[in-house]
């Protein structure tokens, strides 16, 4: 457990902020659509991560990642060093969401849910998963899960992301998904987005994960299903990042779940 909040909550509205509506939802879900899920999903069973590529464009990565000071977006502020979760920063989303986010978070969830019932009935884990993100949502709200997660990260020189899983309460939805905003070589050097996994009774093994400006991937939050002679046994996983070694660094994090 990493991102527990006992911060107060700012209503429980789960729809697009109206302000931001010029942002075309179907727009964004037809991009999503367009991936080819085949491949991702493939690649989420045999790795636990997979990369969906150009899912924003530069001048949408830019408008979110300039929006980081904007205080009135988000209902808190996060200093990883106070933590001891690494250094630099990261803001979680109030309700209602900018529209961009609300849209991809509501596109992302129909098709990574499908990869997340496969995980459970390989695993032998009753969850299951309503088709909609709404309903999952009510289920979270319902437990008290009721405070966004959605971040935004942002990272200087010398700041890095320490291995971490976000679980923030009973309910956990088993994938997640960060969009790198800032172009590597450009914006910032370093700063590359790592997974470990760590098999039973086997040493970790590290995947270093290659994103451009504006591509997304897709991870398990915690574990995931290995197929090994004997039936599936379960994989832990963590994620972080590597220390940006000179710029800036932005990323949005997707997470499915809500937060005590
Ligand atoms: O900055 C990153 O790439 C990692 C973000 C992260 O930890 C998350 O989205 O949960
Ligand atoms: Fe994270």
């Amino acid at each position: 457990m990493r991102r527990t909040s006992s911060l107060p909550l700012f209503g429980t509205q789960i729809e697009a902020d109206p302000g931001t509506a010029a942002v075309d939802a179907a727009g964004y879900a037809a991009r999503v659509a367009t991936q080819d899920w085949m491949r991702i999903g493939a690649e989420l069973d045999e790795r636990g991560n997979a990369v969906l590529p150009g899912l924003l464009a530069p001048q949408e990565c830019a408008a979110l990642a300039e929006a980081y000071d904007d205080d009135v977006r988000y209902r808190s502020r996060v200093t990883m060093a106070r933590h001891g979760f690494g250094r630099g920063e990261y803001r979680y989303y109030r309700y209602p969401l900018p529209a961009p986010v609300q849209a991809l978070r509501s596109a992302l969830y129909p098709p990574l849910s499908q990869v997340a019932a496969r995980w459970n009935r390989a695993l032998g884990d009753a969850a299951s998963y309503p088709p909609t993100l709404r309903d999952y949502l009510r289920r979270c709200h319902e437990a008290g899960q009721r405070c966004p997660t959605p971040l935004l990260l942002r990272y200087g020189e010398g700041d890095y992301n320490c291995l971490h899983q976000d679980v923030y309460g009973e309910h956990l939805f088993p994938l997640q998904v960060a969009i790198l905003l800032s172009e590597p070589g450009r914006d910032f050097d370093g700063g590359e987005f790592v997974l470990t996994e760590q098999r039973p009774r086997m040493q970790s093994r590290v995947e270093v994960v290659p994103l451009r400006q504006g591509d997304a991937v897709a991870f398990a939050v915690r574990q995931r299903p290995q197929s090994g002679a004997c039936g599936h046994y379960r994989v832990a996983l963590k994620h972080g990042v590597s220390r940006v070694r000179a710029g800036r660094r932005h990323t949005l994090g997707l997470i499915f779940h809500d937060a005590l």
